[in-house]
């Protein structure tokens, strides 16, 4: 319909291109998952099951965008740390966070039932999704930080409440009563002392949620860095006018269950924050 008296419509569709070098970090939320994990039977507090499903969607999605160079996942989120040059879509914000949020949904669904093998999905899930921009490292070394504090927090909650209510035959409601005011020095200890669970040795998937590293392949063990390495020598010997070209980083994609508070994660990975 371009050229027709329509067209000016279009106009109406204003730029929403996300700042130049920012980092982007995209958080996706399972939409309603309170009833989801309801209705689907997940294990409480936690369910491994779950967690793997949102994991491998995850990958998949890391692995449609190169310039992810994060993830982080626990319950039912995931936020992914893009290179601060993306320029993924021109930046055109609405293009980025729709295209992450609908792959995500899709792979989630479609990987269901090697998951969950017995459960037939009930209904549709969603995820709703929203685009933070961060000036420095500072900042998002602390939004990493924080999620996984907040993983921390809300798995020592969890854990001890169901283990009040599972083992300690109280109501939920007796179990709040009782988690009312805890610091987490005092929940480990009801842990300990009430049903012989040392927090520390829960599985560290549950305590420090999903972090999917974007890793740097050696050359030496990549075929497309020994390719890269050949490209470079080759316009050396032949004394082209070609510009030598550098070889890529070639990277996989690993999952692991670490601590990303503080710097020293980051230290150990200084690429994840280069340009
Ligand atoms: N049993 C169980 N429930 C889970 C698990 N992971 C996530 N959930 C549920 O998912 C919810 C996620 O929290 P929220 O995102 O705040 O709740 P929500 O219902 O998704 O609400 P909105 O995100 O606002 O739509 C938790 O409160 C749990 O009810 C799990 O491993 N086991
Ligand atoms: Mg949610």
């Amino acid at each position: 319909m371009a050229g027709s008296k329509f067209a000016y419509v279009k106009s109406f569709e204003i730029p929403d291109l996300l700042l130049p070098k920012t980092f982007i970090v995209a958080r996706l939320d399972g939409h309603g998952f309170h009833r989801f994990s309801d209705e689907h039977g997940f294990v409480k507090p936690n369910d491994e099951r779950a967690l793997r499903l949102m994991d491998h969607a995850a990958t998949v999605v890391m692995q449609e965008f190169s310039d992810i160079m994060l993830g982080f996942g626990e319950s039912d989120e995931f936020s992914f740390l893009f290179r601060k040059s993306c320029t993924l879509y021109n930046r055109r914000s609405t293009k980025i966070i729709s295209t992450l949020t609908s792959l995500f949904t899709s792979a989630y669904v479609m990987n269901w039932s090697r998951y969950f093998e017995d459960m037939p999905l009930k209904y549709p899930p969603s995820f709703d999704g929203r685009i933070v921009l961060y000036p420095s490292s500072t900042e998002v070394m602390d939004y990493f930080s924080w999620r996984q504090t907040d993983t921390h927090i809300n798995n020592l909650y969890n854990t001890t409440f169901w283990a009040l209510v599972q083992q300690g035959e109280k109501t939920p409601t007796q179990a709040h009563e009782t988690l009312r005011g805890t610091v987490s020095s005092q929940k480990n200890e009801i842990l300990f002392n009430n049903f012989e669970i040392n927090y520390n040795e829960i599985d560290s998937r549950f305590r420090k949620g999903s972090v999917l590293v974007r890793e740097v392949v050696p050359p030496s063990l990549s075929a497309e860095g020994k390719s890269s390495e050949a490209d470079i020598a080759g316009s050396v010997s032949a004394k082209t006018l070609k510009p030598s070209k550098k070889p890529k980083p070639v990277y996989k994609i690993t999952v692991c269950h670490c601590d990303i508070i503080g710097k020293s994660f980051w230290e150990e990975h200084p690429y994840l924050l280069e340009s």
